[in-house]
């Protein structure tokens, strides 16, 4: 462990979550509007103008809907979450930061219809606000989610782990670059191609750099750890604090449980999904700008695995810790490579 600068000298608050996408504008991003459409080579992050941009229906109740949905056909967990998190800020004073959310994921997400966010303004206190937001579809609860949010009090407490060290994300190929040079291989099966051509159209609004090139058939055991560097497409623009925290929920999901697999190559999930997931927020951070995800899998055991993370921002500074437990149902692989 290292002492480390809180990186939390510049914190402002411009906390106003979207209720669409003009609300998203502070006066400072109003101003370079024209270089914010040049922003890592895209528009505004569609996590903020749709995915987390939640429509009030009624006091502290509101819907979503969805932009990316996963293979699986369930709604993907980092969205459910982001979505209540959004709930959540909508109701707690600009003064006060997300510093932690509890959620269990009690039923799989129906993509066919939106979510309904309830919010429960559990406690207000003098340092710390709590609120209970309950996901519900079809009338029943999808997602339970306890998010807490703290005023900002200075401390001498301070210390961090060191981030680990890992080329930059400019020296490192973005998944879809890495796709294109596995399909441009002359022995490539045709299945694999066809594999390979699904996960290119889709469109997840998040922009990954793998540390280690991930091998898309791969056939060694690896040990459960994995370091990638990612953001959110597009631009965000920095001051709400809070929306970073509910962009950095949606992409704390992806991949994450897969981490568990990692040893295991001669088994093939065949049903995975996410139990519950936490997060601990320490520091701001932009998440339209690179940061590395470390994640790891401690223990695996009796159908379930145990995965943990630290989003790094490319400082150094820790910005934000993960946990979360899946259902991992496996089967063994019985084909040869198709590569
Ligand atoms: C790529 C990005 C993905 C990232 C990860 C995510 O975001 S995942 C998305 C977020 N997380 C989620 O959506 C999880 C939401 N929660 C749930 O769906 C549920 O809590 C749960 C399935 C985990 C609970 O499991 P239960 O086993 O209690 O549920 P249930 O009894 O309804 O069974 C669900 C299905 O599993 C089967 N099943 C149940 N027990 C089983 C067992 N021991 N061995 C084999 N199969 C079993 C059932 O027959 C059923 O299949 P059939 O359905 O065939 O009848």
């Amino acid at each position: 462990m290292e002492e480390k600068g809180d990186g939390s000298s510049g914190l402002t608050n411009n906390c106003d979550l979207p209720e669409d996408s003009g609300s998203l504008k502070s006066p400072d991003e109003e101003s370079s509007e024209n270089s914010a459409a040049q922003y890592n080579g895209d528009l505004k992050s569609v996590l903020v103008t749709s995915v987390l941009n939640l429509e009030e229906l009624d006091v502290d109740l509101y819907r979503g809907t969805h932009h990316w949905v996963p293979r699986s056909q369930r709604l993907f967990g980092g969205q459910i979450v982001g979505q209540a998190l959004v709930a959540a800020a909508k109701s707690v004073s600009d003064n006060l930061y997300a510093h932690s959310l509890h959620c269990y994921f009690v039923r799989a997400g129906d993509p066919k219809v939106p979510v309904l966010y309830q919010v429960d303004r559990t406690r207000d206190g003098r340092s710390f606000t709590v609120r209970s937001v309950k996901a519900i579809q079809h009338g029943q609860p999808i997602l339970i989610c306890q998010a807490s949010f703290h005023k900002l009090q200075p401390s001498p407490l301070q210390h961090q782990f060191t981030m680990p060290v890992v080329p930059p994300p400019e020296d490192l190929l973005t998944v879809e670059e890495l796709i294109h040079i596995y399909l441009s291989k002359p022995d490539l099966a045709e299945k694999s191609k066809q594999g390979l051509n699904k996960l290119l159209a889709n469109e997840v609004p998040i922009e990954i750099k793998p540390v280690h090139p991930p091998h898309f058939y791969r056939l060694a055991a690896a040990d459960p750890k994995k370091l990638f560097w990612v953001r959110a497409r597009g631009y965000i623009g920095e001051g709400n604090i809070k929306l970073h925290c509910c962009v950095a929920a949606y992409v704390s999901d992806f991949a994450f449980l897969g981490t568990a697999l990692l040893p295991y190559p001669n088994y093939r999930a065949q049903f995975s999904a996410s139990l519950d997931h936490a997060m601990w927020f320490h520091n701001t951070f932009r998440s339209d700008e690179w940061m590395l995800y470390e994640c790891e899998s401690p223990w695996a055991g009796g159908s379930r695995g145990l995965v943990q993370g630290r989003l790094w921002r490319r400082d150094g500074v820790l910005a934000a810790s993960c946990s979360q437990e899946g259902v991992l149902r496996v089967k063994p692989v019985t084909e040869p490579s198709k590569l």
